[in-house]
């Protein structure tokens, strides 16, 4: 049942939170029934109904007759707080579910859904701007948790300069800059990434720590140098294998003798019958992109066929990454 009906619980909570329930409770004792329906011009049945399957689905509590914020709805679903998760709800929400009713047409297809390959060159390219940003929002809330723990697993404490390739929101570097005191970050990512970007690095009080180069991975030869690792956070599963080998035979380059390239990413087993977030996020690959989600042992191959080192692998569990492959330029 829950397999079939899946979509019952992510449209609940997609839909309150489009319609900021979760922000309009937070820090307030809860609202009522009644409150409820005046507040969204609902009538009772509606409000009663959406109140109640937000507090079955642990996204609200009730205290006596009002519905008030659950600690994860307070934490997660409050526009304007630094664990904010909404920027993925509506992605996901917006996105990819629409898509995602045509699957089977990606499957016969073997196209990405979301964007035209006919008229574009990637889903990064040409989008219009209020899809961008919202794309944007939904890395960076993905990232912000992800990178906490990401920050636990890894060692950055010998890290002097991070390259982030592709680094999107910054998240993973404000989460390490503010961790790991020695770090100074680079975000590597397109031009109209870059100005979003400079906005949270300046919010984040560490515009004298991360800078900001813009660049393209498939176009530019070389990628900046002067960095002792490279970090490629979500950046692999969107590309087919042959763009995959490119960019990390460009971050090889990049380093010096010593280097490390870091790979994070959700890990699909070496077996390829799980874990479910990785191999759900691969079909998800599958209507927006060329790419899928790979497994260690293809990341330690390619890895090993341009020159690293003792590979690592790393095991964590978070959002947007269960894990991080590891090579060290000799
Ligand atoms: C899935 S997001 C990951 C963002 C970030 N690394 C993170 O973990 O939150 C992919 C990122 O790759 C960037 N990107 C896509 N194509 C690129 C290209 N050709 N050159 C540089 N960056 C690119 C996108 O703008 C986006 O920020």
């Amino acid at each position: 049942m829950a397999l079939v009906t899946g979509f019952w619980a992510s449209k609940t909570l997609s839909t309150a939170h489009e319609l900021q329930l979760f922000t309009c409770l937070s820090g307030t004792s809860g609202i009522t029934i009644d409150e409820c329906a005046a507040q969204y011009g609902m009538a009772l049945r509606p409000a009663e109904m959406l109140l109640t399957a937000c507090a079955a689905l642990g996204l609200l509590e009730r205290h006596g007759e009002h519905y008030a914020n659950s600690p994860l709805s307070e934490e997660y679903l409050v526009r304007g707080k630094p664990l904010y998760f909404g920027g993925w709800i509506e992605m996901a929400d917006r996105r990819e579910y629409p898509a995602w009713m045509h699957l089977k047409d990606a499957l016969r297809t073997n196209r990405p859904l979301t964007w035209d390959p006919d008229r574009q060159t990637s889903l990064f390219d040409g989008e219009d701007p209020t899809l961008l940003a919202t794309f944007w929002e939904a890395m960076y809330a993905l990232s912000i948790t992800t990178s906490w723990v990401l920050a636990e697993a890894v060692d950055f404490s010998s890290i002097k300069k991070l390259l982030d390739v592709g680094g999107g929101g910054a998240a993973n570097d404000i989460t390490l800059c503010n961790r790991f005191p020695q770090l100074e970050a680079t975000v590597y990512d397109l031009d109209f990434v870059c100005a979003l970007t400079k906005k949270k690095i300046e919010q984040a009080g560490l515009a004298d720590r991360i800078r900001l180069a813009e660049g393209d991975f498939l176009k530019d030869a070389k990628l900046p140098s002067g960095h002792d690792a490279i970090l490629l956070s979500k950046i692999l599963l969107d590309w087919a294998e042959a763009d995959c080998m490119a960019i990390i035979g460009k971050c090889y380059d990049a380093l010096p003798p010593g280097g490390r390239l870091i790979i994070s990413d959700l890990l699909v087993d070496d077996s390829k019958d799980g874990p479910v977030d990785a191999a759900l996020m691969s079909l998800n690959m599958l209507i927006e992109t060329w790419g899928r989600n790979y497994t260690t042992a293809e990341y330690a191959a390619w890895l090993t066929s341009v020159g690293f080192v003792d590979i690592e692998v790393i095991r964590f569990d978070a959002p947007a990454a269960n894990g991080a492959v590891i090579g060290h330029k000799r």
